[in-house]
């Protein structure tokens, strides 16, 4: 996960199209023109050897000559790509704010800063491109100068030799040499191509094997019915997102009995994500353990681990495809059970048949776009809920799942989360402290570690504590507690 949080996309992006382009398709074309043009010269200069055998003294310096000239304009054209690729992304980025900014820059009259910024990066960037093409025009004056010599060289040989070789040879020698002129020029070209695009090569290379890679997704026996309890243990968790970076859980020490629900509050930034990042093992552990019914985590492989439990995130992903495809991924559900988790997470109606497919209406067979943005927030949500009740994993994990859907739909969540998840573990974040004023215990957080760990009536009940600051802030009162009713109530 942190090789994402530290690569911008753009450039995985480029992995993934220009170089693999370039590598299957430039390089290809590239090595095979330059074996070509190099096979060729070769075979000349032996023509010419077999007849003319001083060629190869002449062949000595200005090969010498050549490999000069050719060296010296491989490490420049080398350095002014790189030179001009940076002042391109400049451009891209320069381009992409405007982009982005366009009712900003609107807004407070900008346009003419942004058009010369531009302007600017582009006169930048064309100058370095400049540069590549009068590195080229240097090489050809030098490779030109180099063939020209080996023409008057072969002529030189020609005339000299002009009573001892039939002239037929001699016409054959020149014509060729002739034509090597330009084919020498062409193979130098063609090697700084190769060269650039081994650099593709490279690059996909060091993704393919130095990236560090998460653990795999088996390893090891896991018993088909864990977890059979859903019993959590932290024990003295400690967690950095990478290395270099201060410790974000501070030794967590948590137990979760099986189908306990506990709430986790806190404010922004004290962990609260983060431990549920442990859990499912986006990252890894700097110390400590975490075990579920006796087993440890760490240990087991993460496709078997994540398997086992749902989660029902603050911001869900949803799939293109259909609300079936989304739901039940792998087609091991009926329709029937599909339906009534939709039903129990409050998107169709309990009076909504399940071949009901009129338009406008949520039914298993409506279409998901990409990403789900052809629903709400709150119903992409609500979908998430639906996706854990199917699953019916023995453990629940929210991340403020309710964020997004209104007070009523909330309370009927909160109804199907205490039925639907009966006898589950349950692990919710919340904002809104009403949610979860009735689980079993609160855990109140405060810079990566537990603050306050009890059940929700005795935190409340003592003075000065965290979670009575936060339920007074909310306007939470103790009868609350006891009918589920405290109105709108929201932490931070
Ligand atoms: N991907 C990440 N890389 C580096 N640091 C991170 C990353 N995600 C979170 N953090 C840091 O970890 C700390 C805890 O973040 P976390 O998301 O767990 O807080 P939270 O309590 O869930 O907050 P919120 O209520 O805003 O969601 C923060 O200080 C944050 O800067």
């Amino acid at each position: 996960m942190s090789f994402f949080d530290t690569t911008p996309l753009g450039r995985i992006m480029n992995r993934f199209s220009k170089d693999i382009d370039i590598m299957d398709n430039n390089l290809t074309d590239a090595m095979r023109m330059y074996f070509l043009t190099l096979s060729m010269i070769i075979a000349v200069f032996i023509l010419i050897i077999t007849y003319f055998h001083y060629f190869a003294v002449a062949l000595g310096p200005l090969f010498l000559m050549f490999l000069f000239s050719a060296g010296y304009y491989r490490a420049s054209a080398r350095e002014v790509k790189r030179h001009e690729s940076v002042l391109r992304s400049v451009v891209f980025s320069r381009f992409g704010e405007a982009l982005s900014g366009t009712a900003c820059i609107r807004a407070y009259g900008m346009q003419d800063r942004f058009i010369r910024d531009l302007q600017d990066a582009i006169d930048t960037m064309d100058g370095a491109y400049f540069l590549t093409f009068a590195n080229q025009r240097w090489l050809s004056v030098r490779l030109d100068a180099i063939g020209n010599l080996l023409v008057m060289t072969t002529g030189i040989l020609v005339v000299t030799s002009r009573f001892n070789v039939s002239p037929s040879i001699a016409g054959l020698v020149l014509s060729y040499i002739l034509s090597i002129v330009m084919i020498i020029q062409f193979s130098v070209r063609q090697l700084a191509e190769v060269e650039n695009a081994m650099n593709s090569t490279e690059r996909l290379h060091y993704y393919g094997t130095q990236l560090e890679e998460e653990a795999p997704p088996h390893l090891g026996e896991v018993r088909p019915s864990w977890p059979e309890k859903g019993e959590i243990v932290f024990d003295n968790v400690r967690m950095r997102y990478r290395e270099g970076l201060p410790l974000v859980l501070q030794g967590i020490d948590l137990h979760v009995r099986g189908g306990e629900r506990i709430g986790v509050v806190g404010r922004t930034g004290a962990g609260k994500s983060s431990i549920m990042s442990t859990l499912f093992r986006l990252v890894e552990l700097s110390s400590g353990s975490i075990t579920i019914d006796g087993v440890n985590i760490g240990s087991i492989g993460l496709h078997d681990l994540r398997s086992r439990l749902a989660i029902i995130p603050q911001d869900p992903t949803l799939f293109r495809g259909t609300i079936r495809s989304n739901l039940d991924p792998f087609g091991e559900h009926s329709d029937l059970e599909l339906w009534t988790a939709l039903r129990q997470s409050y998107l169709v109606t309990e009076e909504a048949s399940l071949d009901d497919k009129s338009p406008g209406r949520i039914h298993l067979d409506g279409a998901v776009e990409e990403e789900g943005l052809n629903y709400s927030l709150g119903q992409r949500q609500l979908m998430a809920l639906a996706r854990a009740l199917v699953r019916n994993s023995k453990i629940i994990v929210c991340d403020e799942a309710t964020s997004s859907v209104d007070m009523e739909t909330d309370q009927k969540i909160q109804r199907t989360i205490a039925t639907g998840f009966k006898g589950k573990t349950l692990l919710c974040i919340a904002h809104r402290l009403r949610t979860i004023i009735n689980y079993d215990r609160i855990c109140v957080m405060d810079a990566g570690r537990i603050v306050e760990l009890d059940s929700p009536l005795h935190l409340y009940d003592k003075p000065g504590g965290i979670f009575r600051g936060m339920c007074e802030q909310s306007g939470i009162k103790r009868e609350n507690f006891f009918d589920g009713e405290s109105g709108e109530v929201t932490v931070e």
